[in-house]
């Protein structure tokens, strides 16, 4: 192929996609500007009730700002992840939310919780629950006194009783599955557990909203798969609307209802799960949302051409050539050893990995540009493929982005 580069953004991949876009004349490569069709839960969400609604939020550090003009509207019991690069704003607009920062006093800057305006109601008095990467449970408490605190501080006039207070705790510790350790100390607690607690802590003062900042940013790998399957039960349950703020992207496409993509102090982009991954309407949200196999073509006339790939691209007729950018996932690829005159590109096989869920080939191509393939574990075994041998590669989608358009 001429002028084919690539380069990788290591992230996780999802399951196949079955657009064959190289096999169908006059298809439309560009994926993103495809209008989706709203799902059944969105459009029931669609008529739920906005329990959070910020509008034309700006917010300035100095002569920074770390957030620029967005609004964000998330409905009654749903769970939202703001996702998005170190310093792309997530936390900045959860504090906002939160009331422990305020926004740039800009006209139109709103912020409504269960259509109330609370933009001038300070944290204590907006009804939210807070669970933080670091949150720190008072040490010299048992777990069962950390969550009741909040209750037992409360001013005598709405303070529970104290049977009220204990059965109270006591439900809660079950939801987060810690009964049996009410008597113990944080430190005598796993990381994983202390973070159960610190939310068990923060629901017991029955907020109207959680916020949850990187809850669990400081524990290991594995760890932090188990509580995110647990996170999402969990809200299945209580249906509390909450709002996750992440920077890994595995844990908002697993958990959340719907994922805000955050970049450059701005919203990029927000969907469900599978309307960020499969439907990404920038190359950053390509880039961040999932592992990719970046290519650069042109667009001219109606048509994107990659070496000798060749597809339709009608968002651009005209008659001056343009660079694209050409966007394959590991996944979106089939490997043949002959021909079978469909659009395809040789590669040399340079590494295989199949010690995975899925079978990770490496390539070549003849411009020296590396390719990443995903097959399934027994596609690899039946083509039993040998590192240093050369074999077709037949893209099955791709998305083409003309970065003047895109950007
Ligand atoms: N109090 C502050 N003073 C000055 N700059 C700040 C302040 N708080 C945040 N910023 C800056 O605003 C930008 C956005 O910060 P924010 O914490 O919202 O990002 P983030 O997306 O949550 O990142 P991370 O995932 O690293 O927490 C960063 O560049 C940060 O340095």
């Amino acid at each position: 192929m001429a002028s084919l580069q690539t380069q990788h953004a290591v992230l996780a991949s999802k399951a196949p996609q079955s657009g064959s876009f190289f096999d169908e004349p006059g298809s439309n490569v560009r994926n993103s500007n495809i209008p989706s069709q709203k799902s059944e839960r969105q459009q029931e969400q669609d008529s739920t009730t906005m329990s959070i609604d910020v509008q034309h939020i700006s917010k300035t550090f100095g002569t920074f700002r770390a957030l620029d003009d967005v609004s964000l509207k998330i409905n009654d019991g749903e769970l939202v992840a703001l996702l998005g690069p170190s310093g792309s704003g997530k936390t900045t607009l959860l504090r906002i939310i939160a009331g422990l920062e305020a926004p740039d006093p800009n006209p139109g800057t709103s912020i409504r919780f269960y259509d109330e305006d609370v933009s001038r109601r300070a944290v204590g008095e907006r009804q939210v629950g807070f669970v933080f990467q670091h949150y720190a449970l008072f040490r010299h408490m048992t777990v069962f006194e950390n969550v009741a605190f909040g209750l037992r501080v409360r001013h005598k006039s709405t303070r529970p009783s104290k049977e009220e207070i204990r059965d109270r705790v006591e439900r809660l510790l079950s939801l987060v599955q810690l009964a049996q350790f009410s008597k113990r100390y944080p430190s005598q607690l796993s990381g994983g557990q202390r973070q159960r607690v610190a939310l068990a802590r923060a629901l017991a003062v029955e907020p109207k909203v959680l916020l949850l900042d990187e809850p669990f940013g400081a524990l290991d790998a594995q760890v932090r798969k188990g509580l995110r399957a647990w996170l999402r039960r969990l809200h299945e349950e209580i249906h509390i609307t909450s709002v996750l703020v992440t920077h890994d992207q595995e844990e908002a496409l697993e958990v959340a209802d719907r994922v805000v993509v955050m970049n450059n102090s701005k919203i990029e982009q927000e969907g469900s799960p599978d309307e960020v991954f499969h439907s990404a309407k920038t190359q950053f949200v390509m880039e961040f949302l999932g592992q990719v196999n970046v290519f650069h073509g042109r667009v001219q006339r109606g048509k994107a051409t990659l070496g000798d790939l060749t597809v339709d691209y009608p968002h651009y007729s005209g008659e001056h050539e343009q660079p694209a950018t050409v966007y394959m996932r590991p996944h979106e690829f089939e490997i043949r050893r002959a021909s079978n005159g469909k659009p395809s590109f040789p590669a040399r096989i340079t590494r295989t990995h199949s010690a995975g869920a899925v079978a990770r080939v490496f390539l070549e191509t003849e411009d020296a540009a590396s390719v990443l393939v995903e097959l399934p574990l027994d596609e690899f075994a039946q083509l039993a493929l040998q590192e240093g041998e050369t074999v077709h590669l037949y893209p099955k989608n791709a998305r083409v982005f003309v970065p003047s358009e895109s950007q």
